[in-house]
């Protein structure tokens, strides 16, 4: 069964996800030298910088050295532009740091390149990709997306491939509309899969995922498929209408 972790304001969820991630790190340097994470974009990134480098009791026990930084999903845009996930974790993140961890963006010298150039981002981001990740953080959609697996038939090619772990998302709904992203064969070899989730306008798609196990969303998919290693941590909010108890 998926673990739910729920939290109210008071309870500090960032905090929170600092202590599994800090138990996921040690777990992995237990048997490897490298902990191997990959993260996604959006409202996800602040609540690292808040859990994992605000946080005055989580922070010195990151062994930032350790860490290799992957993304679960990327915008095609050069690496300092705004919308890059790349730059969003590098300001909030990276450069708040004194030791860095290994960190793989894409390679940004094609993405005014067009069509071939980004199945070319996809398949090289692919081959910087370790056999398996330890860790995979994720960010969960209004639409139920996660990483860039959006819902509907447009963009079924993503959640269906089962033999490439990085591919181009063309069209996005999200904007930037060309980006890359991780597919289910990466989260099938992933060690743990954590969302993290907040806020009220999450509500309604929380109540899909969770109540109706709405499998046309994407990220109630990840949850059917990979239940057992699948952890959410939610605010109170984005859980106030779901009825299911955990
Ligand atoms: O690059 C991206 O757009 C993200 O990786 C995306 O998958 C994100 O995680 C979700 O859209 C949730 O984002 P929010 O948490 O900001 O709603």
């Amino acid at each position: 069964m998926v673990n739910v972790h729920k939290y109210t304001i008071e309870e500090n969820l960032p905090h929170k996800l600092g202590e599994y991630i800090l138990q996921k790190q040690e777990d992995a340097l237990k048997n490897a030298k490298f902990f191997n994470v990959a993260i996604s974009g959006g409202s996800l990134i602040n609540v690292l910088e808040k859990g994992l480098v605000d946080d005055s009791t989580i922070a010195p026990k990151i062994k930032w050295d350790k860490w290799n930084v992957y993304f679960v999903d990327e915008r095609i845009v050069p690496l300092d532009h705004r919308d890059s996930n790349y730059c969003a974790f590098k300001d909030a993140v990276l450069d708040k740091l004194s030791v860095l961890p290994r960190v793989y963006p894409i390679d940004d010298s094609l993405v005014d390149a067009g069509a071939e150039a980004y199945e070319k981002i996809a398949s090289e981001y692919e081959e910087l990709l370790p056999n398996k990740l330890d860790l995979l953080l994720l960010g969960c959609g209004p639409d139920g997306h996660t990483c860039s697996l959006f819902p509907g038939d447009h963009h079924k090619y993503l959640i269906q491939e089962k033999v490439k772990k990085v591919m181009w998302c063309r069209d996005s709904p999200k904007p930037p509309s060309d980006r890359i992203t991780i597919t289910l064969p990466v989260m099938e070899d992933a060690g743990a899969i954590c969302f993290v989730t907040m806020g009220s306008s999450k509500q309604e798609t929380m109540h899909h995922i969770f109540d109706l196990k709405d499998t046309s969303m994407p990220s109630a998919v990840v949850n059917e498929l990979f239940d057992n290693k699948v952890s959410w941590f939610v605010d109170d909010l984005a859980f106030e209408t779901v009825t299911t108890k955990f």
